[in-house]
């Protein structure tokens, strides 16, 4: 394989790029996209060109789905992206139903880590973090529980047990944006130039920890506006922010209020305790409610299961079904209608999560 730059590690290459990259020849210069404009790509292939201290990449995503994160091939005239190269994890959120076609769309790609970020202070919710973490394991990042507002309460724990209850193996850490306290575990995250993400309900405390992430001179630069010879590039809220030292955090308002599409085995990860008892029920069609043997009741009756569990499980697969079905009358719909127009939706016309 050719050499790349050392000035892609500090942007996030890895190995799984360089391959992907290898796989279709090795054409063009790698960059990785840190922010999108109506149509418009900016890439980075340096530190400098990320921060907007040096002219950065900018092409144009002409028929291309390009996300925030993404590492992307431009055109040989340098005026489109022509290839994405394949993702290691996506977020994608429903598109609204535009015309006659609708299909998810990707807001962030190759995230590494996704904080699913919880606030002290206010009585836990498992069942949103049930949510997310199916969100977050169909995406294909490695996620993380954040308690953050430590400083609010004395004991943290009883919050904690309850969050740790749901989030099966995944780590749960404390901090506060406000004292500082845990922050450095956050970062470390980080290390080896990956890149973060933070999902979670509004004023639980994003914001704060990202601005504690983010080395205040870096936050400066970075908002720095490029003199844009090519025209008028409205913001879609999307941006790649470079920490402090290393890594990264893409902080939108689209990720962090992503609604539920699910993809992959997000939900039986995240109901892995559930799913490892129903491979104990009698019956292999055993619906887990009056059938004898049923493991699942079992577990309940004996406390080993708290039955909002089962209740949380069963909605989304029923939602799961649902959006699978729209989906399959989309595509059907999309079919009939070779060669429409679309256009990408608009930030506007994302619906939130719903709680
Ligand atoms: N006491 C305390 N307050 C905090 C902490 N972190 C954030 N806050 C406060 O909580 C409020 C919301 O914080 P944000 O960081 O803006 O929350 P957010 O999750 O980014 O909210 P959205 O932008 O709506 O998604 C602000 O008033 C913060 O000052 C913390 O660790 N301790
Ligand atoms: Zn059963």
């Amino acid at each position: 394989m050719t050499e790349t730059p050392t000035s892609l590690d500090r942007l996030g290459w890895s190995d799984a790029f360089a391959s992907a990259w290898h796989e279709l020849g090795e054409p063009g210069e790698p960059a990785r996209v840190t922010r999108l404009d109506r149509g418009w790509s900016t890439a980075a292939r340096s530190l400098e060109q990320a921060l907007g201290t040096a002219e950065p990449v900018r092409l144009r995503n002409i028929g291309a789905d390009v996300a925030v994160g993404d590492w992307i091939i431009p055109s040989d005239d340098g005026e489109r992206v022509e290839h994405v190269l394949e993702r290691t994890s996506a977020f994608t959120r429903r598109a609204s139903f535009d015309g006659m076609r609708a299909v998810s769309h990707t807001l962030a790609a190759n995230i590494d880590v996704v904080f699913l970020v919880h606030a002290l202070g206010s009585p836990p919710s498992p069942r949103r973090l049930e949510r997310e973490l199916v969100l977050a394991f169909d995406s294909g990042a490695e996620p993380v529980v954040i308690l953050t507002k430590t400083d609010l309460v004395d004991d943290p724990e009883p919050a904690r047990a309850a969050l740790a209850e749901v989030a099966l193996g995944v780590p749960v850490l404390l901090a506060s944006g406000i004292s500082g306290e845990g922050i450095d575990a956050v970062r470390s995250y980080a290390d080896g130039n990956r890149t973060l993400a933070f999902l979670g309900a509004s004023g639980v405390g994003k914001s704060t920890l990202v601005n504690g992430l983010v080395g205040s001179e870096l936050l400066a630069t970075s908002a720095v506006r490029d003199g844009d010879q090519r025209g008028r590039h409205t913001t879609v809220a999307a941006e790649l922010v470079a920490l402090d030292g290393e890594g990264w955090v893409i902080d939108t308002p689209g990720v962090r209020a992503v609604s539920l599409w699910l993809s992959g085995d997000g939900i039986e990860r995240a109901f892995a305790d559930v799913f490892d008892l129903m491979d104990g029920c009698r019956f292999r069609d055993c619906k887990h409610d009056q059938e004898p043997g049923c493991a699942v009741q079992a577990a309940i009756a004996s406390g080993d299961l708290d039955p909002v569990r089962l209740d949380a499980l069963e909605k989304l697969i029923e939602e799961e079904a649902a959006l699978e079905e729209e989906q399959r009358a989309r595509e059907k719909a999309a079919d009939r209608r070779v060669g429409g127009k679309t256009r990408p939706p608009e930030a506007s016309e994302y619906d939130g999560m719903r709680d």
